[in-house]
C-alpha cells in the first residue's frame, strides 16, 4: 500500500505492454540506457519493457493482449506463454497489494485516438492515485497542456495501477509531440512522488474525471462486417459532447446514423485502430468529479 511503505518508494515504468506503441516502448528504452532523469530522492524507479516479443515484431501483441491477462485465474494457472509472462511480470512487481509489491506502476500506453494526455484510474477510492493526477492535471495546465482522467472501475481485470495514455499516434509510430508529452507527465508523475516521500502533505482536492459508461460497436451486417465508418463530424472530437441526435456514424452508401442515447456523453477513444478486433468504435463516458482525501507519507 503505497501511503505506508519502508523507503525507498518502487515504482516500475512499464512500456511496450504493446509493443506498436511506441512513445512508452521508446521512452523506456531511452531510460533502460540513461535513468538520470527518473532519478529521485528515495525512489527507486524501473523501467521495464513488459512484452519484448511483441516490440520486437512490433504488433500489439503476439498470441493475447497482455493488457488483458492480468485476471486472477491467469495469475494463478499456467496457461500459455503469453500468461507466463503476465505470472512473471506478477512476480517481479506484485503480487499487488502484498508488501513486497511495488509502490507505484506506471504503464505507458498510445492511442490512434484524438485524446491528448489521458491518465486512466481504476478506482475513485484510490487517494494516492487520485492525488498524484490532480497534481499532474494541475503542473501541466501550467504548460497549457491539458490532462483528462478516464476513470475505468473494472471489477475483474487489474490492470497497472497508473496508466497513460497519449495519442493521436498511429501504431509503430513515433511522434516527436506524443514522446514529448508522455516524457512531461512521466515527469511531473516522478516530482509528485519524491515531494510525497519528502513528506508533503497534500490537502484534500476535486477532481474532475471521465467515468467510463458503454462501449459503441460500429454498425454490422449479418455477417459481422463492418457497414459504417465513424462520422466526420465524431472523428477526433475525443471528449467533446455528443448529445442525442447527433450524428455518429456514416454509412459507406452515405446515410448518417444519429446518437440515440438519452442524455450527453463525452465520446473518447473514438476510432482506436487496436479496438477494431473487440467490437469497439468508442467509449461513451460521463463527467463526474471525484473528491479524494488529503494524503501523507506514513
Ligand atoms: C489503446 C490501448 O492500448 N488502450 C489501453 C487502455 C487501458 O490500458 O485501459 C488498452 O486497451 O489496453
Ligand atoms: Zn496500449
Amino acid at each position: 500500500n503505497v501511503l505506508s511503505y519502508i523507503p525507498p518508494l518502487k515504482m516500475a515504468i512499464f512500456g511496450g505492454t504493446h509493443g506498436n506503441e511506441m512513445s512508452g516502448v521508446t521512452l523506456v528504452n531511452l531510460w533502460t540506457k540513461n535513468g538520470a532523469e527518473i532519478q529521485r530522492k528515495a525512489v527507486e524507479a524501473v523501467p521495464f519493457i513488459t512484452n519484448p516479443k511483441a516490440v520486437e515484431k512490433c504488433t500489439r501483441y503476439v498470441d493475447t493482449d497482455l493488457n488483458r491477462a492480468f485476471t486472477p485465474e491467469n495469475l494463478s494457472l499456467i496457461v500459455q506463454a503469453l500468461v507466463l509472462r503476465a505470472q512473471e511480470i506478477n512476480r517481479i512487481f506484485g503480487p499487488k497489494g502484498s508488501p513486497e509489491a511495488y509502490d507505484v506502476i506506471f504503464d505507458l500506453h498510445n492511442t490512434t485516438s484524438n485524446m491528448g494526455c489521458t491518465l486512466i484510474l481504476e478506482s475513485s477510492k484510490d487517494y494516492f492515485n487520485l492525488q498524484m493526477m490532480n497534481y499532474i492535471k494541475v503542473v501541466a495546465l501550467r504548460i497549457q497542456t491539458l490532462c483528462l482522467v478516464l476513470l475505468n472501475e473494472h471489477p475483474l481485470l487489474k490492470y497497472s495501477t497508473s496508466r497513460l495514455e497519449v495519442g493521436p499516434q498511429p501504431q509503430g509510430v513515433l511522434r516527436s509531440n506524443i514522446f514529448e508529452a508522455m516524457r512531461v507527465i512521466l515527469k511531473h508523475a516522478l516530482d509528485f512522488i519524491e515531494l510525497f516521500n519528502e513528506g508533503v502533505e497534500f490537502p484534500p482536492c476535486t477532481v474532475e474525471v471521465f467515468r467510463v459508461l458503454e462501449r459503441i460497436d460500429y454498425p454490422r451486417d449479418a455477417n459481422g462486417n463492418i457497414i459504417a465508418m465513424v462520422h466526420p463530424n465524431l472523428q477526433d472530437c475525443d471528449w467533446e459532447p455528443l448529445n442525442p441526435g447527433d450524428p455518429m456514424f456514416q454509412t459507406f452508401d452515405g446515410k448518417t446514423i444519429h446518437y440515440q442515447g438519452s442524455g450527453t456523453v463525452y465520446p473518447t477513444f473514438i476510432n482506436e485502430a487496436a479496438y477494431y478486433e473487440k467490437q469497439q468504435a468508442f467509449i461513451t463516458t460521463r463527467r463526474e468529479t471525484l473528491v479524494a482525501s488529503a494524503i501523507k507519507k506514513a
